[in-house]
């Protein structure tokens, strides 16, 4: 049974209404399964990854297959507490589809449902993806083998939604689409202390904010301005109480640069900064860094030039040429591996990307169901060059 507008909609609610953080989707690995064992079977083979118990692989057996096509979606959210009063609001405190994954994992199932009743003509590979937003699931997948034999993958194509363009719009280009990240953990270790004898003690705090000052000149003031990079910390955890000088300080925070070198020169001048602190502060600093499968996100010439073609010559399409955006996805560590593109859906939401207040259009879902299903079948049309 091929999925109606409205019935698409209550699966992506529900999703919504369960959201679960990097590497715990139990509920949701749950559902998606439930929903895909909904489907016709008959040219259905699921694979689940024991390792790696929230994935969920799903082959759609071609009927003359040439290749093996991927398809991939996230399904982790985020800590952050949702403020939009819906029926379908977050039923786990704290936690929050802030990303759109309720959105993207929606649409891959509308397009493996029309699959799953409209035999390809190639294999198709869906992967159902834990922890996009940290921990790297579609890296740990791959590092488990995950695209091997019958699922080995040719080409791989993923979206992300976006709030700041028009409901349905396909954004893409060919290049970098977005930024490779690295996430940097420092713990600075002072020395605790009477508030009132801050010369027996090493405040934490007031190096955490010297180190914060100066790490801000990386940017305005160690790369070339017409490059661009970004530091952001996000959390900052020092001290028990007004009247006791902070022993310890943890910050931490991510690196963006649209290319691997970029990341690396910003890494190399915290770690001096770090150096130079523990110095004039007499402390010790440790600098942690993980790049994980955030890699920038380079879109494959041949494949995305084709993508883009088609997106802009079917009329039912609003395509948009876009800029690269500082925002990370681990999909680039798949893309690395496998040629692949990777493209935005307009879901025009007046809250941002990992806002309590994001609230995408769900109109957006079928228009990216609608877009990708007739590039797919376009694709396996064609004959290879
Ligand atoms: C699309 C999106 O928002 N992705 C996340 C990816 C997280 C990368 C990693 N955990 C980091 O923080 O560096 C993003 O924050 O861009």
């Amino acid at each position: 049974m091929t999925l109606s507008n409205e019935q698409l909609i209550q699966i992506r609610r529900h999703l919504h209404s369960i959201p679960e953080l990097a590497m715990h989707e139990i509920k949701t690995h749950a559902y998606v399964l439930q929903v895909i064992q909904s489907f016709s079977q008959t040219n259905l083979e699921i694979k689940e990854l024991p390792e790696l118990p929230t994935a969920l692989l799903v082959l759609v057996k071609g009927s003359n297959p040439q290749r093996n096509i991927g398809y991939r979606c996230d399904m982790d959210a985020l800590p952050v507490t949702e403020t939009h009063e819906s029926s379908y609001k977050s039923t786990n405190p704290g936690v929050m589809h802030a990303c759109g994954h309720d959105i993207h994992t929606t649409v891959a199932l509308g397009i493996l449902n029309y699959f799953s009743e409209n035999q390809p003509k190639d294999n198709l590979v869906f992967f159902f993806q834990p922890a996009e937003e940290s921990e790297s699931g579609g890296k740990v997948a791959y590092d488990l083998g995950a695209f091997s034999g019958d699922f080995h993958i040719d080409e791989f194509y993923g979206l992300h939604d976006n709030p700041l363009l028009k409901t349905g719009v396909i954004g893409c280009r060919m290049g970098t689409l977005f930024a490779g990240t690295t996430e940097v953990n420092i713990t600075i270790h002072g020395k605790s202390g009477h508030a009132a004898y801050p010369h027996l003690a090493n405040d934490a705090i007031v190096i955490a904010a010297n180190f914060i000052n100066q790490v801000q000149t990386v940017i305005s003031r160690s790369i070339d301005p017409i490059k661009c990079g970004v530091i952001t910390f996000g959390k900052l955890d020092a001290g028990v109480i007004r009247n006791v000088i902070a022993g310890e300080a943890r910050i931490e925070g991510t690196i963006r640069g649209l290319t691997q070198d970029m990341i690396e020169f910003i890494r190399q001048r915290i770690s001096e900064i770090a150096e130079g602190l523990e110095k004039s502060f007499i402390c010790q600093i440790d600098v942690d860094y993980n790049q994980g499968g955030y890699y920038p996100v380079e879109n494959n010439p041949k494949l995305t030039k084709r993508f883009i073609n088609y997106m802009k010559e079917n009329k039912n399409v609003a395509f948009e040429e876009t800029e690269p955006k500082m925002t990370g996805e681990d999909f680039g560590y798949l893309i690395n591996k496998i040629p692949g593109t990777m493209f935005w859906l307009g879901v025009e939401s007046k809250g941002a990307l990992h806002s309590a207040d994001f609230l995408p259009n769900e109109a957006a879902i079928q228009k990216g169901i609608e877009a990708m299903v007739g590039f797919l079948g376009y694709r396996m049309n064609l004959e290879e060059e």
